[in-house]
């Protein structure tokens, strides 16, 4: 089983961790510093859900050089997405299953259309973790949950069987799309609120509107995704404001607060962007959403 990962940040250098532990030929594509640490150091992962592990596998920024794979994980932001999938086309060959890992509802067509040959199996993952300055990956939190689907049955029975391993919890989804939506609507309110106030969930929950703009983005996402047709269940905007206000975990943050605090380039434009263009074409009001982008963009 030939596995490629491309993108060693913290989604990706864990879920590469996990495959290490299970397959003998893994390949990391990756750059510059991080390259040379990954090569020299290792794939090194602290984590509160799978332990300390350190691997050594294959890493290369030449993914040609790596040949067809079987399957490949693609764990970059969305941002970096058709850059990153463009350099590991060479490696995709008919048989060959593409794994984008990313937030948004977006990435399944951007992949596609660069695509000639392969299938794509989607996802949605649940995970708190990031590279630190050493390149390292340091995953938070004792959960590392990740559902999978496409129209293609076989493919998605067999990334099942390459994820399904102690560090990651797998699951089929029945419906992908709905899946997507279920967590990208959690993002445009955990992700956005969190960097509107530069703090963790509970800081941002104790705000003084923090509970109602919560919840206020939560539903707007929520319309949003059903004026486009995506049928969500009636309890999802419920469901997500019980299940985090009763989380043990309210010193978590997010991607998005995370690369905003550091300066980084963000993901703003996945969450919020997309979700206010969609309303736009679909008539429906988002004035927080409106409000969180302006103030953050
Ligand atoms: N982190 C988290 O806890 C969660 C993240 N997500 C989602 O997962 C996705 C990935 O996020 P995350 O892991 O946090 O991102 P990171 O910023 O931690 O990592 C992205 C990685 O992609 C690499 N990269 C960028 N461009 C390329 C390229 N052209 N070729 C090869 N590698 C490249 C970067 O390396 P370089 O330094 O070379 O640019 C970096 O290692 C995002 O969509 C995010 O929203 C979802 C759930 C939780
Ligand atoms: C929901 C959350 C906060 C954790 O999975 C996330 O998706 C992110 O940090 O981007």
């Amino acid at each position: 089983m030939k596995i490629m990962i491309t993108g060693i940040g913290g989604v990706g250098g864990y879920i590469a961790s996990v495959l290490c532990a299970n397959y003998d030929d893994v390949t990391l594509i990756a750059r510059r510093k991080r390259k040379e640490s990954l090569q020299t150091k290792g794939l090194v992962v602290h984590s509160d859900f799978f332990g300390d592990h350190t691997a050594h596998p294959a890493v290369t920024d030449d993914p040609a050089s790596a040949g067809i794979q079987d399957v490949i994980f693609v764990c970059v932001k969305n941002y970096s997405l058709e850059a990153a999938l463009t350099a590991v086309l060479p490696c995709i060959g008919d048989d060959t299953i593409v794994v984008p890992v990313l937030n948004g509802f977006t990435y399944h067509d951007t992949a596609a259309a660069l695509m000639k040959r392969g299938k794509i199996v989607d996802s949605a993952i649940y995970i708190t973790s990031s590279y630190k300055e050493d390149y390292s990956i340091r995953q938070e939190g004792r959960f590392a949950r990740i559902y999978i689907g496409s129209d293609d049955a076989d493919a998605t029975k067999k990334v099942y069987g390459i994820l399904n391993h102690p560090g990651l919890t797998c699951c089929i989804a029945e419906n992908i799309t709905v899946e997507i939506w279920r967590k990208f609507i959690l993002n445009c309110a955990y992700n956005v609120l969190t960097a509107y106030y530069r703090t963790s969930i509970g800081g941002a929950l104790s705000q003084l509107h923090g509970r109602e703009e919560f919840r206020a983005l939560l539903q707007e996402a929520y319309d949003v995704g059903k004026a486009a047709g995506v049928p969500l269940p009636d309890d999802i905007v419920d469901d997500q404001y019980d299940r985090i206000l009763g989380s043990d975990d309210m010193d978590a943050t997010s991607s998005l607060e995370r690369d905003i605090a550091a300066g980084h380039q963000s993901e703003l434009d996945t969450f919020s962007g997309a979700l206010i263009r969609l309303a736009r074409q679909y008539g429906v009001p988002v004035p927080m959403s409106e409000k969180c982008y302006r103030a953050l963009v």
